[in-house]
């Protein structure tokens, strides 16, 4: 059976993901495309022989879609999920899945309340082989119980619609799912720090930020955001255990020594260096929708790295560490 797809937002990631499902997800078709901008609709969709629908909620209720993949921009996932779980049709929402944790409880409730687990969102990193190997070797106990975790989250521009607030809940929030799913812990306070501001930026967004996250059991993470740092996409994470360190691997590409130097390209953003991750996701999801069943990050998750956006993006410009309101998870969600 082929999964019939609709794809609402067909913006940068939206265009991607409708590419990897024509060349490289099997069982799968995108059937339609809608965007409040038509013509971006129109060019995406005429790509992969889909039809352009005149609304995200058409999608929704089309009755060839028999999933649907949200790639809009992140304020607006909530009022498609509620809706995809009101049709009862299995969901991908890139992250955020929501911009507030208020909006994450609705989701939440809503799935419950429909008895299935219907949303999956795409925390792509999960999937990307440097992380899941340093996950083995926590997992391993080879450096013993986890102390401190250091990250880095670099890129080289960010357009003028980028605003402050969205280091946090746009960009961190792959971090803030990194803490939770690498030490199977939760955050329960944040803190952003802003330093000294790149000149290369626009004069209402703080860049670079320096974020602070504590975790049930203790450990301390700081995060590195900068947006606009010029020279590529950069991404980093170790985390110190009492007995050593495990570090994400630089991505795979040759280190040339010569004329003595040593050069190693930086990549650019986040297509290149996640794409192997993005075909993954997409792939177990089509799958997973195929055999009925839920997969991969849940609304929980993405309700719960909303929590922690709430608390820091209320820290940025005080500084103050806040603590995490987060609610008990049901047993729906294991
Ligand atoms: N996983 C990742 O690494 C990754 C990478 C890029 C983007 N994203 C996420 O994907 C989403 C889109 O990002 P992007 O970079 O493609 O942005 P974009 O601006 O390039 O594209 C977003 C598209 O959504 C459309 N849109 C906005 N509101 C809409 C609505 N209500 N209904 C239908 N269409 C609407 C816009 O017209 C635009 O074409 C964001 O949530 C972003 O955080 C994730
Ligand atoms: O939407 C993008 C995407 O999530 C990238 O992976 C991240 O590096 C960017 O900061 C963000 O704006």
């Amino acid at each position: 059976m082929t999964v019939h797809i609709g794809v609402i937002g067909a913006g940068a990631i939206g265009a991607d993901h409708v590419r990897r499902i024509g060349a490289r997800v099997p069982g799968a078709a995108v059937v339609a495309v809608a965007d409040i901008d038509p013509a971006r609709a129109g060019e995406v969709a005429s790509g992969a022989g889909a039809r352009v629908l005149p609304s995200g909620l058409d999608v929704v209720t089309d009755p060839h879609v028999d999933a649907v993949l949200v790639t809009s921009w992140g304020p607006t996932h909530a009022d498609y999920l509620l809706a995809a779980i009101d049709a009862g049709k299995p969901v991908f929402t890139e992250k955020p899945m929501v911009t507030t944790a208020a909006d994450g409880l609705r989701i939440v409730e809503a799935e419950q309340s429909s008895g299935r687990r219907l949303v999956r969102v795409g925390f792509m990193r999960r999937h990307d082989a440097g992380y899941r190997a340093m996950k083995e070797v926590l997992a391993s106990g080879e450096i013993g119980t986890p102390l401190l975790m250091h990250c880095v989250h670099r890129n080289a521009t960010a357009p003028e619609t980028y605003h402050s607030e969205m280091a946090i809940r746009d960009t961190a929030v792959h971090e803030i799912d990194l803490i939770r799913w690498l030490l199977d812990d939760e955050v329960v306070s944040a803190q952003v720090i802003s330093p000294r501001r790149t000149s290369r930026r626009f004069e209402h967004l703080q860049d670079p930020q320096f974020m602070l996250f504590e975790t049930a059991s203790g450990v301390r993470v700081d995060l590195e955001v900068f947006v606009n740092c010029q020279y590529g996409y950069d991404i980093r994470c170790e985390v110190v255990g009492e007995m050593g360190t495990v570090e994400l691997p630089h991505p795979a590409d040759v280190w040339v020594r010569s004329g003595a130097r040593l050069r190693t390209p930086v990549l650019q953003d986040w297509s290149e260096r996640f794409a192997a991750a993005f075909d993954d996701e997409l792939i177990e999801w089509v799958a997973s929708v195929r055999e009925g069943r839920a997969s991969g990050p849940d609304s929980w998750d993405g309700y719960a790295v909303a929590a922690v956006t709430d608390a820091a993006a209320e820290s940025l410009g005080s500084g103050e560490v806040l603590p995490v309101l987060l609610d008990k998870r049901p047993a729906f969600y294991g």
